[in-house]
């Protein structure tokens, strides 16, 4: 495991790509050719919209869209860290845009509207039906699960026999649930096969992402979440000071101090408000989408934070582990080769926390997780053999997840970002 250890610390120790690429800042002229853009052409997205993220437009030029994200070097969240929004009818971006930015919004898309009513409908039944819908082996990933000192609570769609396991006894429920599930992964199928389109020297299109991702749903899933003030529990382990003497005998009932404790309300000092501490997705691509308030924050592989909030018709792309397995240079490999491995086209799993803002409201999300099946490869690992030769081994999907969820801190690979993670697993 310590190869694991060492991999994720390379990858995100570095503080700049191998090969960045090579980006000037734009131009007075170009910074009017994307106000104009954004104004008068595809108006797509309007100036209600709150978050005026960059539109990439079919009449981008690609070298257009970093514009406003490439003035500071700060990890700051500042207004101009804004992520890019490209229209569905320009999936061939996405490529070069997940090696440049965290994430991206899709609009014009042909997903029918977020099951935010069906996550809300499910994550407030009452407790009865929520304890019957978790699963027999208690899996986190299949079913209703709880994270109280996180202040979440989630449920995850079981796909097989046409999604009618742990589910709620309700038609619509489901027909929706299904419906965005099965859409969902369409389209994220159809993102990754723009990866396999690029040509090798030889004019031949190289295979980037195994072909079965895009023929099979394998492990994939969906995800209903929710954040919310009332389902935190307070769990500060900090030894409370003693009474003073005077009063000790008076209160030296046992238990009094960890009782008082859990009588007092939640602090909101970021570790207690609801949150999901700074994690990758071990799969390939995960859609989000999510009410307000939103609290969710990516990170670039520079260390730069980009607020991810919702944008009405839109939905937000990033990138899983294996995409790095996938997209790695030709002949190497991340878990050995490290950085080494790293070139300008390829894509590091984006590192992405939620953190409710202060106030109270609560927040719905749905995620749909494109994963393969647990025995696919999805890369190679050189080993050692006993007769001293350097051999290869498979690194399936399964072993992957399986060896990521026991080193310490695993969610959270952005070294100097441990304040989010609170340091803890999740
Ligand atoms: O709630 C969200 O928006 C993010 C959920 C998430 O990152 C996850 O479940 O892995
Ligand atoms: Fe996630």
């Amino acid at each position: 495991m310590a190869w694991l250890t060492a991999h994720l610390k390379t990858l995100f120790a570095s503080k700049r790509p191998k090969n960045p690429p090579k980006r000037k800042p734009p131009t007075r002229e170009e910074k009017g050719k994307y106000r104009a853009t954004y104004t008068s052409t595809d108006n797509v997205i309007t100036n209600s919209s709150p978050f005026q993220s960059q539109m990439i437009s079919p009449k981008h030029s690609t070298s257009t869209y970093s514009s406003t994200a490439l003035t500071t070097n700060s990890s700051n969240i500042t207004d101009s860290d804004l992520l890019p929004i490209i229209h569905y009818s320009e999936l061939h971006l996405v490529p070069q845009i997940l090696t440049q930015f965290p994430a991206f919004y899709l609009i014009g898309h042909p997903l029918p509207p977020p099951p935010l009513p069906q996550a809300k409908q499910l994550l407030t039944s009452s407790d009865s039906v929520k304890q019957s819908l978790i699963h027999p082996r208690k899996s986190t990933v299949r079913g209703y699960n709880h994270s109280k000192p996180s202040g979440r609570e989630w449920w995850d769609y079981t796909p097989d026999h046409g999604g009618t396991l742990l589910t709620l006894e309700d038609e619509t429920f489901q027909f929706k649930t299904r419906e965005y599930f099965e859409k969902s992964i369409e389209l994220l199928q159809r993102i990754c096969n723009e990866f396999n389109q690029t040509l090798t020297e030889n004019g031949e299109k190289r295979v980037v992402i195994p072909k079965e991702v895009m023929e099979d749903i394998g492990f994939s899933t969906m995800r209903y979440l929710r954040y919310s003030p009332t389902i935190l529990e307070r769990t500060n382990n900090t030894p409370k000071p003693e009474p003073p003497i005077a009063s000790s005998s008076s209160s030296s009932h046992s238990g009094s101090s960890s009782n008082r404790k859990s009588q007092q309300p939640p602090k909101e000092d970021g570790y207690s408000l609801p949150r999901m501490e700074a994690h990758t997705d071990h799969g390939i691509l995960t859609l989000m989408t999510a009410t307000e308030p939103s609290g969710l924050y990516v990170w670039d592989r520079n260390g730069k934070i980009f607020s991810a909030p919702p944008i009405d018709g839109t939905v937000l792309v990033i990138a899983g582990d294996l995409m790095s397995h996938f997209t790695a240079l030709e002949g190497k490999n991340i878990v050995d080769d490290g950085k080494e491995a790293i070139g300008d086209g390829t894509v590091l799993p984006t590192v992405h926390a939620v953190v409710l803002p202060k106030g109270g409201a609560e927040r719905y999300s749905v995620a749909v997780f494109l994963r393969p099946k647990k025995e696919m490869v999805v890369s190679k690992q050189r080993v050692k053999k006993d007769d001293g030769e350097i051999g290869e081994r498979d690194m399936t999907f399964g072993r992957w997840a399986e060896e990521k969820g026991q080193v310490r801190g695993r969610r959270c690979w952005m070294i100097g970002q441990e304040r989010l993670s609170g340091g803890q697993d999740v």
